[in-house]
């Protein structure tokens, strides 16, 4: 590993947008395949490798595939624990992991089940004093509709009260092209009046226009993607000024996006647009393990896309802090950690740039 690739590694880094399935490595997904040989899944089948790209259909294909190898509690438990080391071996230090509970008739797995042990993986990481501190987002799925999106949100409000403060809100996403916002409204104005945190995915493809503004209204805590909110890609400046006015923060994941094909190349990635605004933005990688990236990889590409230096790019990751939604205590934790941190990530002459 050359000197900048350190960096970005020993880089403490936040990480507030990674769906659990979507992050599973490849040695993971080996040990699953050999736990279940006989559904003649490949690892080609689960992960879009370097320089390929597909449409976001495809993508969503691939989590089909992934849904089928991760259908026990046991799964989901080795899975989570895993994907957790994974993030802590990468420098993150605080993150919010998002997961859909499924239920699985064949296995016994329920929605409630499936909280459960990903809280659990949470725990036992904790447990074996794995360096970070690690939040749970339930997540609603579009397509499924109002009825499955109020029932996932009753879950996430019972396990807020009982799981010490480890679910702390609610994301929204699946297929943007399946579904529609307006009948999601209800359970996430619900979800928000309990206490629970909203990041909703947001104009990830055009033509959300309509949508997204409405989402605006609630407001979410946090964007994820918002791709085409600015007028520059068919957004509008309206849109533009209600994010900017209620500061609400933009998760932006950079391989996510290329991959996935809603941006044409790195360069053109929106990352530019927010960043040059002053907005608040967290460079995040959505799904790892599908996407072939790690969050230091995203870091140096950002860097090396846009030409931030590393003091930039190390305020990039301290303001990150301010987005989370765990409490305030774990803000100042965090902000001492960074404050810790940064000499030894300075003082080193081969670290300048
Ligand atoms: C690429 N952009 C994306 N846009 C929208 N939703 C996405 C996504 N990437 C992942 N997901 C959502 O996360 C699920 C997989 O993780 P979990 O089973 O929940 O842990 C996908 O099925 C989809 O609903
Ligand atoms: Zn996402």
């Amino acid at each position: 590993m050359d000197n900048d690739a350190v960096f970005y590694r020993e880089l403490p880094k936040v990480e507030l947008h990674a769906h659990l399935n979507g992050s599973v490595s490849a040695q993971t997904i080996e040990k699953l395949i050999s736990r279940k040989p006989h559904l003649n899944i490949e690892h080609s089948m689960t992960a879009i490798g370097k320089g390929q790209r597909r449409t976001l259909d495809e993508c969503f294909e691939v989590f089909r595939v992934i849904h089928k190898l991760v259908d026990t509690e046991e799964d989901i438990l080795m899975v989570a624990t895993d994907v957790i080391k994974e993030f802590a071996a990468d420098g993150v230090k605080y993150l919010e992991l998002r997961s859909t509970p499924r239920e699985e008739r064949d296995t016994g797995l329920t929605k409630r089940s499936y909280i459960e042990t990903v809280i659990k993986a949470i725990q036992k990481c904790k447990e074996e004093g794995v360096d970070i501190d690690v939040r749970f987002l339930v997540a609603i799925d579009r397509r499924n509709g109002t009825e499955v999106a109020l029932e996932t949100v009753n879950l996430a409000e019972e396990f807020m009260l009982s799981s010490d403060g480890l679910v702390v809100g609610i994301d929204l996403s699946g297929d943007p092209t399946v579904g529609h916002g307006k009948d999601l409204l209800p359970a996430l104005q619900k979800a928000k009046n309990s206490g629970l945190k909203l990041s909703l995915h947001l104009s990830e493809i055009p033509s959300q226009l309509d949508e997204s503004d409405l989402l605006l209204s609630l407001p979410p805590d946090r964007i994820g993607h918002g791709t085409f909110l600015h007028p520059e890609v068919g957004g509008s400046q309206s849109l533009v000024d209600k994010v900017v006015q209620k500061k609400i923060p933009i998760e932006l994941c950079l391989t996510s996006n290329v991959k996935g094909n809603t941006v044409p190349c790195y360069a053109k990635h929106h990352f530019k647009y927010w960043y040059e605004l002053g907005h608040p933005t967290v460079l995040c990688t959505d799904d790892k393990g599908v996407f072939c990236t790690d969050l230091s990889q995203e870091y140096q590409l950002a860097a090396s896309t846009f030409g931030l230096s590393h003091e930039a790019v190390w305020k990039l990751s301290q303001q990150a802090i301010d987005s989370i939604f765990g409490p305030e205590t774990v803000k100042q934790q965090l902000k001492e950690k960074w404050n810790d941190l940064h000499p030894q990530l300075f003082n080193f002459n081969f670290f300048k740039k």
